[in-house]
């Protein structure tokens, strides 16, 4: 038997998009309802056809729902939040997707009724764009889905999300959401915002020109130019969420930075070379894991032709 026979989603990017396909194709007889602030992000919504209902608000859209998952930016955590709280059927589960999970945590649980399990989640799967036609049904495929449900969760409840996410294709695991929030400081917020800087580095520099950017633009620069490319207001609310843990996280990379910059300076050949060798390994290591960066973290192998 099916753990959720009533699924709502609010927030219908690429994200809620990816849930509402992955479900249409996994989970056929779920019975979906989904929503958008947006009003053209909800007609987009209808005519590709992603869903069986399309609510004009959050509100409607989670009454009776035995499942419901927050897609929407971290900022609008709190604002659905208090819309749909009175709307909760009993015994229902709120989830989500957001990128960080503790404030999530403490932004919602205040305002679940009693009888409503909250289950926060994250899957770790995503590309650089947004919006409802960047969706696609494969995305979670293969992917970790990590659940950071909060001390006391009812364990037949985490069961029934467990089965859901399995079912998408993803593989689940189990962690502290402060935890969650200081290894995905470290593994994805870190890299977008040296990625957001060094992009807006290279436009600002002063003797090169933007052409010659774009003209001589190498591999590593592309590849930091497509993270940069990521919808603004989601990590916006990523950096202002996960602050803590990103400004630990950066602080530890400023310093070994610094060491680094300390090595050039002084014609430290032996610090560059173990340095570049330790990081090479760790790649060979991810690859060896059968997470290639490539399939990991930017879906390349199965996300549809650009
Ligand atoms: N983009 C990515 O690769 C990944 C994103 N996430 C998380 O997923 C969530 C959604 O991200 P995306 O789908 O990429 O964003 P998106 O920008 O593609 O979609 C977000 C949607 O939420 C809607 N929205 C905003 N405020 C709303 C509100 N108050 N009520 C209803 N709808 C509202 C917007 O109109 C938009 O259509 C974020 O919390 C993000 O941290 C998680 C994994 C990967
Ligand atoms: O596109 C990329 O490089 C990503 O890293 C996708 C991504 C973005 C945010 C997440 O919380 C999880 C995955």
């Amino acid at each position: 038997m099916l753990a959720f026979s009533r699924v709502a989603i609010i927030g219908m990017g690429l994200i809620g998009s990816s849930l509402a396909r992955a479900i249409r194709a996994q989970l056929p007889t779920v019975r979906l309802t989904v929503t958008d602030a947006d009003p053209a992000v909800r007609s987009r919504v209808l005519d590709l056809d992603l869903a069986d209902d399309v609510a004009d608000n959050a509100a409607t859209a989670v009454i009776d729902a035995d499942l419901v998952i927050l897609a929407v930016p971290l900022g609008a955590f709190a604002a659905v939040g208090v819309t749909i709280a009175a709307d909760l059927a009993p015994g229902a589960v709120v989830s989500d997707v957001g990128s960080a999970k503790a404030a999530v945590t403490e932004a919602l649980a205040s305002l679940m009724p009693p009888g409503v399990h909250l289950i926060p989640a994250h899957p770790v799967a995503g590309t650089e764009k947004s919006g409802p036609d960047a969706g696609f049904a494969s995305l979670f495929h293969n992917r970790w889905c990590i659940l950071t449900p909060p001390e006391g969760t009812d364990p037949t409840a985490l069961a029934r999300l467990t089965d859901f996410w399995t079912r998408l294709g993803a593989r689940v695991e189990i962690m502290d959401a402060k935890h969650h929030d200081l290894v995905l400081a470290v593994t994805s917020h870190l890299p977008h915002l040296i990625a957001y800087s060094i992009v807006g580095t290279a436009s600002d520099l002063e003797g090169v020109t933007q052409s010659e950017v774009i003209k001589y633009s190498a591999g590593g620069f592309r590849d930091f130019t497509r993270i940069a490319a990521s919808d603004p207001t989601m990590w916006r609310d990523v950096f202002l969420t996960n602050k803590d843990a990103v400004l630990e996280i950066l602080q530890r990379f400023t310093e070994d930075l610094t060491a680094l910059q300390r090595a050039i300076r002084w014609g430290d050949a032996d610090t560059l070379h173990h340095r570049f060798a330790a990081s090479r390994a760790i790649r060979k290591a991810i690859i060896d894991a059968g997470q290639d960066a490539d399939t990991v973290n930017f879906g390349r192998d199965i996300a549809p032709p650009r």
